[in-house]
């Protein structure tokens, strides 16, 4: 069975399929509960029932971090976000500082109540760290950063032809080019343990504790296979495997509780020694297009996401897995089933460049869409894309600009909704099936009737906002599974 390469393998069968759907009611179950809404600085709302389980979900995205919490029907308890700054010079302390800035925010009544907490964050972004102290050995690398050519052609070198790990933005590419400027080796000659984390494995580490779990989403660009839930002996055999986080679960698998240390900082419940009960459990993370995905709550084959935040990553139900790195197409596993797509750096970012999140409403409605203005752009902030184009070179298109602001808006969401129905096209093309026939938005983007309809037409199929958007919606549901599975493995320890 050829895994890696143009050819689609037959994964999975109609079970896998049902798995997800069982997956989904078990995600999604809801049972009606009475409860009351108040105001708060998020928008809060507490059930009347008393010592309540509480589920939460942080994503930490491209402009932002956002925290949700959730009950045990799904419903949303409390949320609110917090921006990164402008211009963040140390991501991992911004990251750190946005943390426990919106753990602070939640509601003590809530907080205390809090029984699983799960991370996502951006597919690739990078961190060297000591695995002795978590201090942090090297500059970021973030997800969207293509690697120079000789850390690239030094991956084509070792991973099979057409691999997720040849992107020049893919993570493996982020080790070999710290490998090939002996970062790691530097920290091990001065006594240190360097370590590859990931920003969501990073993030949870801060509350569990452990340098060495990632989750089989945000490990694929590493190089990890989820098929055989391993790393492939090609990257084992290398010098610096021994850098890999050696534990790679399931997104939404109980990790461990929180450290004595974190539930203190955090205000989160702590073990409480002796008892069964590890107080709040930190489960797997995934990344933010995966969270996204979760949260829409598609269980179909042929069902879709797009999340339009400042980027566009596509993700759809396919019952094939599809690999190639060539048009910076990628399977996810998510339970029993592959989750086809890639990641394009068109998106919610050249909008900002361009318009206030004001602006784009009110320039949005002056659109005639029975006027197509002809516009072909290519709407990126600076040159190189990821998918469906995977050329670090490409420049922006985004000429002629015409004088009304009106027609310029409606020429780049005309380009972006034509880049996205390229973009499905292309993974039918290569092997994902069945073929698309819903896309539903997470994201910023998602609230543009405009762009939907405009997006609706470019794919062919119909286009909605999905129910729940939010990849820390998405998150929080991975905290509620994880916390499922935990209850339920400790009842059949104690039967
Ligand atoms: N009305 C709108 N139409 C189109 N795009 C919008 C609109 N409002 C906000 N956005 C875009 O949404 C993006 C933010 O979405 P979000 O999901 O928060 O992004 P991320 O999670 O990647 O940080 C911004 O780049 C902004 O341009
Ligand atoms: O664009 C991005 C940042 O928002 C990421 O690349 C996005 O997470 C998509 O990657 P993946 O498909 O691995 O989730």
């Amino acid at each position: 069975m050829k895994l890696h390469g143009k050819h689609a393998n037959s994964l999975a069968d109609r079970d896998r399929i049902t798995t997800l759907r069982t997956h989904h009611a078990f995600w999604h179950k809801a049972d009606k509960r009475s409860i009351t809404k108040i105001r708060g600085q998020g928008r809060c709302v507490v059930s009347p029932l008393i010592s309540m389980a509480y589920y939460m979900g942080m994503d930490f995205g491209t402009s932002g971090a956002r925290l949700t919490v959730i009950e045990d029907d799904g419903s949303t308890v409390f949320e609110t976000k917090r921006a990164y700054a402008h211009a963040e010079q140390d991501w991992s302390s911004a990251w750190e500082r946005l943390l426990w800035e919106l753990l602070d925010s939640v509601p003590e009544k809530i907080r205390s109540e809090v029984v699983s907490v799960a991370f996502d964050g951006t597919s690739a972004t990078s961190i060297l760290v000591n695995q002795v102290d978590g201090k942090v050995l090297a500059p970021v690398k973030l997800y969207n950063e293509a690697q120079a050519e000789q850390a690239v052609q030094a991956v084509k070198a070792i991973a099979p032809a057409s691999h997720t790990t040849s992107a020049s933005t893919s993570t493996l590419c982020k080790l070999m080019a710290w490998h090939l400027e002996e970062v790691w080796q530097q920290a091990e000659s001065h006594g240190m343990k360097p370590c590859l984390m990931h920003q969501a494995d990073w993030l949870a580490s801060l509350l569990h504790g452990s340098r060495s779990v990632s989750d089989w989403n945000n490990a694929l660009k590493l190089g990890f296979d989820p098929e055989t839930e391993a790393y492939p002996e090609w990257l084992n055999n290398q010098a610096f495997s021994h850098l890999l986080p050696s534990t790679v679960l399931a997104p939404g698998s109980p990790v461990a509780p929180l450290t004595a240390a974190a539930a203190l900082r955090s205000g989160l419940p702590g073990s409480i020694n002796g008892s069964s009960q590890p107080g709040c459990l930190v489960c797997a993370g995934t990344t933010d297009s995966i969270a996204a995905f979760v949260a829409a709550g598609v269980t179909e084959a042929g069902q879709a996401v797009t999340s339009l935040g400042s980027t566009l990553a596509i993700k759809m139900l396919s019952q094939t897995r599809v690999d190639d790195a060539t048009y910076g197409v990628y399977s996810h596993r998510l339970g029993n089933s592959w989750l086809v797509g890639g990641a394009s750096n068109t998106g919610g970012a050249v909008l900002r460049k361009f318009f206030a999140d004001s602006e784009l409403h009110s320039l949005t409605q002056k659109m005639d869409l029975s006027c197509p203005t002809g516009l072909d752009y290519y709407p990126l902030v600076k040159p190189g894309e990821r998918f469906p184009i995977n050329d670090p070179g490409l420049r922006p298109r985004l000429e002629p600009r015409p004088a009304d602001n009106v027609v310029f808006l409606q020429g780049v969401l005309e380009s972006m909704a034509r880049i996205e129905g390229e973009a499905y096209k292309l993974l039918v093309q290569l092997g994902a099936s069945p073929a698309v026939t819903e896309v539903l938005t997470a994201g910023g983007g998602a609230v543009n009737e405009m762009w939907t309809q405009l997006r609706a037409g470019a794919i062919g199929v119909p286009v909605s906002a999905a129910k729940h958007g939010d990849a820390s919606y998405g998150a929080a549901l991975l905290a509620r599974q994880g916390w499922r599975s935990h209850c339920s493995a400790q009842t059949k320890k104690e039967s």
